[in-house]
């Protein structure tokens, strides 16, 4: 399947337990392709992640789940090869932004501008709230004060901070609690506009009201964005996400509508795991 073809006409039609055709979707475009990627932590070692190919749909909310150590966060990291930034590791096979792979010719600052990242525990930097949000913009260096002021504010808004943080900007970001830190890297993540949106497991640090409050806003944000979360929260990937994959020992084990994954998965491994027999 070419991400060059990027709109699809989705036409399954499977019934759900009341005989209702839920399934369907109409018109998804794909923002990302996974081809046959296999990937290695270092030459000669055997792959973390083998063979696996997927479509991440744009504007909609993709969960990888599986048991501890089947390679979701290993997946999500060759997204926007952060895994680059450790000598040894490499990937084979293909995956494709919007229609080009990321592998070839690509600037990779612009690639990480494009697939943006907020990771497990809140990571603002040592700096005021600002600067947190800021930071990036400066790098890219093509936007004037006034639009950096702008951007600031409209994703501080879209992320449900600003109320809270507006009348202390200069404040260090630390000082802020661990739910707000994270909807900070949210809105740092989204003042550079990215395509897609790379989460891992993004509410594990955080209590129930906070992780709340992130759910509710990766819903929110899937109107303008794409985002792939990896959760160990079954229940979190049923609230939260449209797709979902299932991965076990580095493979892709299962791929479909969330909806269809949880009621009416097609292997049995899918089914064990989401019921709770392995973990
Ligand atoms: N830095 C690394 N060096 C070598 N092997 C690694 C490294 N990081 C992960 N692995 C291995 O790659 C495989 C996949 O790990 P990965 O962290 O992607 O799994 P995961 O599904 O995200 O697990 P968890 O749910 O526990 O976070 C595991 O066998 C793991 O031991």
């Amino acid at each position: 399947m070419s991400t060059a073809i990027n709109s699809i006409l989705h036409s399954t039609s499977d019934a759900d337990i009341n005989g209702q055709a839920f399934y369907e979707e109409e018109n998804l475009m794909q923002s990302m392709e996974i081809q046959n990627l296999n990937f290695f932590y270092a030459k000669g070692a055997a792959p973390a992640l083998k063979n696996v190919s997927m479509p991440i749909y744009k504007n909609r909310v993709t969960a990888l789940i599986g048991p501890s150590g089947c390679g979701k966060s290993t997946l999500l990291r060759t997204l926007n090869r952060i895994y680059n930034l450790y000598g040894q590791q490499y990937a084979e096979g293909d995956i494709q932004l919007e229609g080009q792979s990321i592998f070839a010719n690509t600037d990779i600052n612009e690639l990480r501008s494009k697939v943006g990242m907020v990771f497990q525990k809140p990571t603002p930097f040592p700096m005021t709230i600002y600067e947190n949000m800021t930071f990036g913009l400066k790098i890219q260096g093509k936007f004037s004060k006034e639009e950096i002021r702008e951007r600031v504010e409209s994703a501080l808004k879209r992320s449900h901070l600003w109320d809270e943080v507006k009348d202390k900007l200069n404040s260090d970001a630390n000082g802020l609690s661990g739910g707000q830190q994270q909807r900070l890297c949210i809105a740092r993540t989204i003042a550079l506009e990215p395509d897609v949106i790379l989460m891992d497991e993004p509410t594990s640090a955080l209590d129930p009201i906070a992780t709340s409050a992130i759910e509710m806003l990766i819903t929110e944000l899937r109107t303008k964005y794409t985002i792939v979360v990896v959760t160990h929260n079954m229940q979190q990937a049923m609230r939260i996400s449209d797709y979902t994959g299932f991965m076990y020992l580095g493979e892709l084990e299962e791929f479909g509508k969330t909806r269809q994954i949880f009621n009416d998965p097609g292997k049995e491994r899918t089914r064990n795991y989401i019921s709770g027999d392995f973990s």
